[in-house]
């Protein structure tokens, strides 16, 4: 039996590039998922083991990284060109290059009928959701409704710190006054008893709830995820009576520095790497002091504490 090589390609997959422009005060994001692939002769890398043709994938993603620092991202296309040729021009043995790029869209936060600065919501995916529980009692029903929003994304690319944390011997991360703050928030909260008697329009109060925690998401200065679930929590309960409690559930979706320093690039907070496992995952209920009873309100609604 004799057998050969047939079409073969390779190169890094999946490159989660997010390049700010933070020249003025009004930034700008461009979120990328960039993968990247040669073709040409690599035979000998298949059939003998050498390398010497091989422009290595780490290679790959590190210029991915390094021209949306060198280049910019202006167009998804005039990255992807770029960088297509780049690779043929320091791969002797490729003969084609292939760039496949996608872009995640965001909005920014509208605050007061205007987009901020550095506050975005990530445009679809978003889900509202409600849980309703009926429960009989002696002389009729209770009903108990949960709703809330899930797989809604916020990003603020600048306004956020982390620091003065507990340290001990394993601790390794770096204490931040500018950081990425980002999140895929899982919000749900329980309306007072008698909301459904007193004709709660459902569709406003979700909309202006929505609203609310989007704004305070954008114009509160956080020090942790924490805080700003915690102040987005506050802003509800102060703004909807209606509103008993609330619930978060919010992995910090972290965004790392690329040290380009390598390449001779400095990059004060312009290329970052979307991180996609593991995450923080921070919840938290805000409550009212004299809060009604759940009662059963939140039997089997998954996903918070
Ligand atoms: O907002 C944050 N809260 C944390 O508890 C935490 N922990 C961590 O490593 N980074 C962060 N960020």
């Amino acid at each position: 039996m004799s057998f050969v090589l047939g079409p073969n390609q390779y190169g890094k997959a999946e490159n989660r590039v997010v390049r700010i422009y933070r020249d003025t005060a009004r930034h700008e994001i461009r979120d990328l998922n960039v993968s990247t692939a040669l073709r040409g002769d690599f035979r000998a890398a298949h059939e003998t083991g050498d390398q010497a043709n091989v422009l290595p994938t780490d290679t790959q993603k590190n210029t991915a990284f390094a021209f949306a620092k060198e280049h910019g991202v202006t167009s998804p296309e005039d990255y992807a060109l770029t960088l297509g040729d780049r690779f043929l021009a320091v791969t002797p043995a490729a003969t084609a290059s292939r760039i496949e790029v996608e872009e995640y869209a965001w909005d920014r936060i509208d605050v007061g009928g205007a987009g901020h600065d550095h506050a975005f919501v990530k445009r679809g995916g978003e889900v509202r959701t409600t849980v309703v529980t009926r429960q009989r009692t002696g002389d009729g029903t209770r009903a108990w409704v949960v709703s809330g929003v899930k797989d809604l994304v916020v990003l603020k690319s600048t306004g956020s710190e982390f620091k003065g944390f507990l340290k001990d011997d394993y601790t390794t991360l770096q204490e931040t006054d500018d950081r990425i703050l980002a999140t895929s928030l899982v919000a749900r909260w329980r309306y007072e008893d008698d909301a459904v008697a007193d004709g709660t329009d459902w569709n406003k109060s979700f909309d202006d709830i929505r609203q609310v925690m989007l704004e305070t998401f954008a114009t509160t200065y956080s020090r942790a995820l924490q805080e700003s679930l915690y102040a987005m929590g506050s802003a509800v309960l102060a703004a909807h009576p209606e509103v008993a409690e609330i619930k978060f559930s919010a992995p910090n979706k972290h965004h790392f520095l690329v040290d380009l320093s390598p390449f001779g690039l400095d990059n004060p907070g312009e290329v970052f790497i979307a991180a996609d496992r593991p995450y923080g995952l921070i919840e938290a209920t805000v409550q009212r002091e004299d809060g009604s009873d759940p009662g059963d309100a939140w039997l089997t609604v998954p996903g918070f504490c």
